[in-house]
């Protein structure tokens, strides 16, 4: 069942360069439903508009970034709502109903206070916590549900690891037991073990609150291993969305190949083919499809028109001329 819906979403960065109104197209056109209980990976290169995409989701649109157009719906209590039309109820309902966990998301711990009055300080602005016993018995309860030991409440924040900070800060997000989970790139700047540890810990969190997980991240490997399934974002734009089994072992954009086709496997020494050039920009994408500058299979048709995201298969999504003739 679905429990978020964007439909036909374009956020675009209004700027004001050299007195003249410029905008990075950075959500152009964007359609999709996630479902209850599942991890959504969304997957591309830098700057592709991933970030922008999670903020938008989340309903953090501030100047210079805009809404032009389109709608984004949460399902609360069974009734689909549109987050942009909730007003002062946006406020209310984040971090119990969805939570947003940015890039960097560690340095939010306050680094002269004890983790235990970062978790004071959140829940506080959220919930009445009068009754200390009982929310000090949630918060151990429930860092002992993720696997994480309580002691670390009463440490300073330089007293953890980069690792366990990140959990922490995955755990202090997600402590009022959201049914949403955005996580911006939770695991990149780690090292390997950490970075196990922390999809591991989102693994646990879905596994035990039996929530909806919306993870960024450019890592096909972190993908690989945690997403249920994955949208491959191209400069603006979602150019294919699968299962995640069925993104690696038969995906069908050309751009989705390249991702694919240059991840390192084991005993495999063959080079690998990237996709040549580099990704537009999205002050001035070029017309047509998106990726047509770096297509080797790009034609007259694609330089002019742009292909809709269409379903190809039984949750298969493909937005490109070689799968449907379907045009935006
Ligand atoms: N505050 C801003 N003002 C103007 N342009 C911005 C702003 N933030 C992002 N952009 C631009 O929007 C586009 C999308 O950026 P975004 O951060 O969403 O991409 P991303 O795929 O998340 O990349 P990364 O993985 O590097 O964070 C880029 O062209 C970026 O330069």
């Amino acid at each position: 069942m679905e429990i978020l819906k964007a439909e036909n979403l374009r956020a675009y960065y209004l700027l004001d360069i050299g007195g003249e109104l410029k905008s990075v197209r950075a959500v152009d056109g964007v359609d999709i439903t996630i479902k209850e209980n599942e991890i959504y990976g969304i997957a591309g290169e830098s700057g592709c508009g991933k970030s922008t995409l999670i903020k938008t989701l989340y309903g953090m649109v501030e100047p210079p970034l805009n809404v032009i157009e389109g709608r984004v719906y949460y399902k609360i209590n069974g009734e689909l709502k549109d987050i942009f039309s909730l007003n002062g109820e946006l406020g209310k309902i984040r971090w119990k109903y969805i939570s947003y966990i940015p890039q960097g998301s560690m340095s939010v711990l306050n680094p002269v206070a004890r983790i235990i009055d970062s978790f004071w300080d959140f829940i506080g602005s959220h919930e009445d916590i009068s009754d200390r016993v009982r929310w000090k018995k949630h918060i151990e309860d429930y860092l002992t549900l993720l696997g994480l030991p309580t002691k670390i409440l009463d440490a300073y924040p330089h007293q953890l690891s980069g690792g366990m900070r990140q959990r922490v800060t995955i755990a202090l997000a997600t402590v009022l037991t959201p049914k949403i989970i955005v996580a911006d790139e939770p695991s990149t700047a780690l090292d390997v073990v950490a970075q196990r540890a922390v999809i591991q810990l989102l693994k646990d969190i879905q596994k035990n609150l039996k929530n909806t997980i919306i993870l960024v991240t450019h890592d096909m490997g972190v993908h690989a291993s945690i997403s249920d399934r994955i949208a491959i974002m191209y400069a603006g734009k979602i150019v294919e969305e699968a299962p995640t089994e069925v993104i690696f072992e038969s995906p069908k954009h050309p751009y989705t190949k390249y991702l694919i086709g240059a991840l390192p496997k084991i005993g495999d020494k063959s080079y690998k083919i990237s996709a040549p050039g580099a990704p537009p920009s999205l002050l001035n994408p070029p017309k047509g499809c998106r990726f047509h500058p770096r297509c080797s299979y790009a034609t007259e048709e694609c330089r002019e028109f742009v292909p809709r995201l269409v379903d190809i298969d039984t949750n298969h999504r493909v937005a490109c001329f070689l799968y449907s003739k379907e045009r935006e």
